[in-house]
């Protein structure tokens, strides 16, 4: 079984464990009562540069434990304050150590859209990031069949969020750009191997259509793969791993930012 497999089990059985408690009905009452969600697409599309979105990572099936993060509102206060567009928080528990509790409490620390990371496998999952103040969600293209792919980017639109679709290989790309994503992640982590491949952005969000907002995910270890990835063409990069292990995270998003912004960047194409 595959890394990502696992994860999905596990997954699967949290949402059951979760809906046995809170019905469907009962988040989707939550979500429409949530205040309303902030425009994602207007933060990425921001002139200035590449943007970045900065993560709240405790641990990850690649490396283990990560960083303690006893406050992650106080983490994604750091990050909105040196420059981070989004702030992307793990809520997945088993192997990343998240919750929905870090959701709640990054929502209520930060101005800037929320994305939550986690292996979305059914429309509870995105009727429950609603109604925790997540602005994106994530929707993995290994992990969905095409028509769940499109039936969850449908309503997560129609909840007024942003879906953030990720790929990995030319033909994820293909289903995300006909399931009709128009935020596309290209993610240089191999879900099922692990493998981390920062060269899969360039050889992927080149063929994307211009109008597509394009993130790379993963791997961002400096400023030189920052540049790199804007070479290829990102109108964003998401990163955790480096800023969370990096000592002080907040000056780790600030110099991502300047670099992200300086004029010597090269800037995507629209
Ligand atoms: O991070 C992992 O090991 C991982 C393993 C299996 C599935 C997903 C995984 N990570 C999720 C992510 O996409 C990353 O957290 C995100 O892109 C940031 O990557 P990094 O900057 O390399 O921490």
């Amino acid at each position: 079984m595959s890394v990502l497999d696992s994860i999905l089990d596990g997954v699967r059985a949290d949402v059951a464990a979760r809906t046995a408690v809170r019905d469907l009905g009962a988040v989707k009452k939550d979500a429409a009562a949530a205040p309303p969600p902030l425009d994602a697409v207007a933060a990425l599309r921001e002139p200035e540069g590449v943007g970045v979105i900065a993560e709240v990572k405790r641990s990850s099936p690649s490396k283990g434990a990560l960083a303690d993060i006893p406050d992650p509102a106080e983490l994604a206060r750091a990050y909105e304050e040196s420059g981070a567009r989004i702030v992307s928080v793990l809520t997945e528990e088993r192997r990343f150590g998240g919750s929905l509790d870090d959701l709640d409490a990054v929502r209520k620390a930060v101005g800037v859209p929320v994305l939550r990371k986690d292996f979305i496998v059914g429309p509870y999952q995105i009727h429950e990031a609603r109604a925790h103040g997540a602005d994106l969600v994530l929707l993995i293209v290994a992990a969905l069949a095409q028509p769940v792919l499109a039936s969850l980017l449908d309503r997560t639109e129609s909840l007024g969020m942003t879906a953030l679709v990720e790929v990995h290989t030319e033909e994820e790309a293909d289903r995300a750009l006909a399931a009709g994503a128009t935020v596309i992640g290209v993610n240089a982590r191999n879900l099922a191997t692990l493998e981390v491949d920062r060269g899969v952005f360039g050889r992927i969000a080149p063929g994307l259509p211009t109008d597509i907002i394009k993130i790379a995910e993963s791997g961002v270890r400096s400023t030189a793969d920052l540049h790199a990835y804007a070479g290829a063409g990102a109108d964003a990069v998401l990163v955790g791993e480096s800023l969370v292990t990096s000592g002080n995270p907040g000056r780790a998003v600030a110099d991502l930012v300047a670099a992200g912004t300086h004029p010597s960047c090269p800037r995507p194409a629209r």
